[in-house]
């Protein structure tokens, strides 16, 4: 993708050292640059019984004598959670464990040989070095599941299944490793701050054993427990969109911890640039009216990235009531 358009999807953050290096260093207290006001501390002890995100089953959802009911489990996980893990997701477990190995041998080689950079104002640094041949990549996989839980979804909704292929035909997939080293103020900072994505669907794979994703729910922050070989899957803004607010893009969040390191690698499915983003047609009627407005994608996003204020959230600027203000 174009240096502008991934400008565009990139988050403001200040350059910072590289967080490898600063983990080496050992430091008792982290630098000022990466110090939260307000971290939210979670209020559960480990004791606590938790709830779980929801677990999808998708060869039961494809092929399962079970179909039906895996689908209102599907429905209601989008529903009530915007997060869920899969299992049984087609994408084979040896081809997982490789790319796994793979991220990790990248992030453990020395900054130099890396040639890895962060550039202003973004959170990503760019891999240059890390390429995956044919046989070794599990993004076809990972996209082919992607498709295919966008099309169960077009069908819980009762959606016309064209106008769900129209949308995601011609869409972007777009990559990004995260590194969260140890930290030795856990409280004070974030992996990842609170956040909802802007895309349509996400495809997160846990690289390591370490835990630190958290989706809020009920106003708790609920830890997500990977369950071995499964992807963990969760609604952006433009489906909440789509689905008319029936499905939900929910707030999350990545933690760290003072001992260990996590990884995770995250897919991003965008709608087509082209298209009308907005309430599905076949989802609006007169008992049904849309909440949210309808504008070209690309433009929508391009006008919502200059008027990124007040930190209104991609899904706040796209509501009817914000008709009013733009200008
Ligand atoms: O690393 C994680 O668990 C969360 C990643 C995430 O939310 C993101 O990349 O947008
Ligand atoms: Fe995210």
């Amino acid at each position: 993708m174009e240096e502008a358009k991934l400008r565009k999807l990139g988050r403001g953050l200040l350059k910072a050292p590289n967080v490898q290096e600063l983990a080496k260093q050992q430091l008792a207290t982290i630098p000022p640059q990466y110090i939260q006001d307000n971290v939210e501390k979670t209020s559960y002890s480990s004791s606590m019984l938790l709830p779980q995100i929801p677990v999808i089953d998708m060869e039961q959802l494809l092929h399962g004598h079970d179909h039906d009911s895996e689908l209102q489990r599907l429905h209601f996980a989008c529903k009530e959670w915007g997060f869920f893990q899969v299992v049984n997701h087609g994408v084979s477990i040896s081809l997982m464990e490789k790319v796994k190995s793979e991220i990790q041998a990248f992030f453990d080689l020395p900054l130099e040989e890396k040639k890895f950079e962060q550039q202003e104002g973004r959170i990503e640094g760019f891999a240059h070095d890390l390429v995956f041949s044919e046989e070794q990549n599990t993004q076809p996989r990972i996209k082919n599941l992607a498709i295919s839980i966008l099309n169960q979804m077009a069908k819980a909704l009762k959606m016309d299944e064209k106008e769900m292929r129209d949308l995601y035909t011609d869409g972007m997939q777009l990559l990004r490793m995260n590194y969260y080293p140890p930290c030795p103020e856990p409280d004070r900072t974030y992996g990842l701050n609170p956040h909802s994505d802007s895309d349509a669907l996400i495809i997160l794979m846990h690289l390591n054993e370490t835990e630190g994703l958290q989706v809020r729910k009920d106003d708790t922050w609920v830890p997500v427990k990977p369950l071995p070989n499964a992807l963990t899957v969760n609604i952006g803004d433009m489906m909440e969109i789509v689905s008319n607010g029936v499905y939900k893009s929910i707030v999350h969040r990545a933690i760290v911890n003072s001992n260990e390191r996590r990884l995770s690698l995250a897919t991003f499915y965008t709608f087509n640039n082209d298209s009308d983003l907005g309430p599905a047609l076949s989802l609006i009627g007169p008992n049904n009216p849309p909440i949210f407005r309808r504008t070209n994608l690309a433009k929508s996003l391009e006008v919502f990235s200059k008027r990124k204020i007040n930190g209104k959230s991609f899904i706040d600027f796209m509501k009817m009531e914000a008709k009013d203000d733009e200008s």
